[in-house]
């Protein structure tokens, strides 16, 4: 695949679809319970870009009041999980994700902080379904220089480091070249069994399928928040994958569409300006670009 290829558009659903059809996700961002700083707009932005990105149903854990009440206010689409922090936390997310066997895709890791409790929350979305998985941000962070213990038994595992996550994770500082971001990327994919996302401008995606090479997107998007949007955007993709589309094709798809959403966003708003809430507000803009290379 060369870079100027444009992503496969997602497939379009059936005029009698249902929300489960669209498929449920779930997400644990914002807090991970034990006392840290929270980081709500974590939450709040990766679950818009989910619904955004056309998930069914979106829920989120929050192990925060915090964080709950946030979503609740900004995401009434959404379904916040409110799970106590402290003492068993891992117990009682683990429970909740087991309730939710018919999640098509989730995703965990923005906004979690450098708490020990994070590596063990990880390990339960890692093991605990057979769906395709996004790690990220602190989640990527608790597995710094042990990058094969994300490995999975089963389901898909996409891992979206920017290069500073991606040098905690090799333990050694990723070079600014294309090559070296290339490689970087390539021995992330390969220690983790994973596709790696390695972002950043002309972001890397590695998998099975090569490399490609996202050619989206504007430096308007080197501001807080925006990682957050891809992932949440990214989760709602994984949940349309099916015999005709990949976890690649989702991948790329989902970060052609955030770097596109980016670039119309800046059209009103110019570059300086950009806040990652502009660029949820042009998912659907982008999005509708992409389908319009099956005619939808
Ligand atoms: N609204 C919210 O709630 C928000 C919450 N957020 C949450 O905050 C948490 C911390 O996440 P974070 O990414 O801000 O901090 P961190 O992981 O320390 O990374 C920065 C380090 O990496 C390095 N670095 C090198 N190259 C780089 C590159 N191209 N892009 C970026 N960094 C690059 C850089 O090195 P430098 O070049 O600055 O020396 C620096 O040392 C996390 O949970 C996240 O989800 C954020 O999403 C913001 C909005
Ligand atoms: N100069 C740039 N050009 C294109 N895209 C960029 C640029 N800088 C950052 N991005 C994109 O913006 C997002 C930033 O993600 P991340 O660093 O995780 O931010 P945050 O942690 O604040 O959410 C990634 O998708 C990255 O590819």
């Amino acid at each position: 695949m060369s870079d100027s290829d444009r992503p496969r558009p997602l497939p379009s659903l059936a005029v009698a679809s249902h929300k489960g059809d669209a498929g449920r996700v779930t997400l644990l961002a914002g807090s991970a319970g034990d006392g840290g700083r929270a980081m709500p707009g974590s939450a709040v932005l990766a679950t818009r870009a989910a619904l955004r990105g056309g998930a069914g149903l979106v829920s989120t854990i929050t192990l925060d009041d915090r964080v709950w009440a946030a979503i609740a206010a900004a995401a009434p689409e959404a379904l916040p999980v409110d799970v106590e922090g402290g003492a068993g936390t891992v117990e009682r997310v683990a429970y909740e994700l087991e309730r939710r066997a018919d999640d098509r895709a989730r995703a965990v890791g923005p906004g979690l902080g450098r708490g020990q409790v994070v590596r063990p929350l990880v390990e339960a979305f890692l093991h605990g379904g057979d769906g395709p998985l996004v790690v990220d941000a602190d989640g990527l962070n608790a597995f710094a220089g042990r990058p094969q213990d994300l490995r999975r038994g089963r389901g898909a595992l996409v891992i979206t480091p920017h290069p500073g996550e991606a040098a905690r994770l090799l333990d050694a500082r990723v070079g600014d070249s294309e090559d070296a971001r290339i490689d970087a990327a390539r021995r992330l994919a390969d220690s983790t069994c994973s596709v790696c996302v390695l972002k950043g401008h002309r972001t890397v995606v590695v998998d099975g399928d090569g490399v490609w090479i996202n050619s989206t997107g504007n430096p308007g998007l080197a501001s807080g928040g925006t990682g957050d949007v891809l992932t949440g955007l990214l989760t709602a993709f994984l949940a349309q994958v099916g015999e005709a589309f990949s976890v690649g094709d989702a991948v790329r798809a989902a970060v052609w569409v955030h770097g596109r959403a980016a670039d119309l966003a800046v059209e009103s708003t110019g570059v300086r300006a950009l806040l990652a809430s502009d660029v949820v507000d042009r998912l659907g803009a982008a999005e509708r670009e992409l389908d319009a290379g099956r005619g939808a």
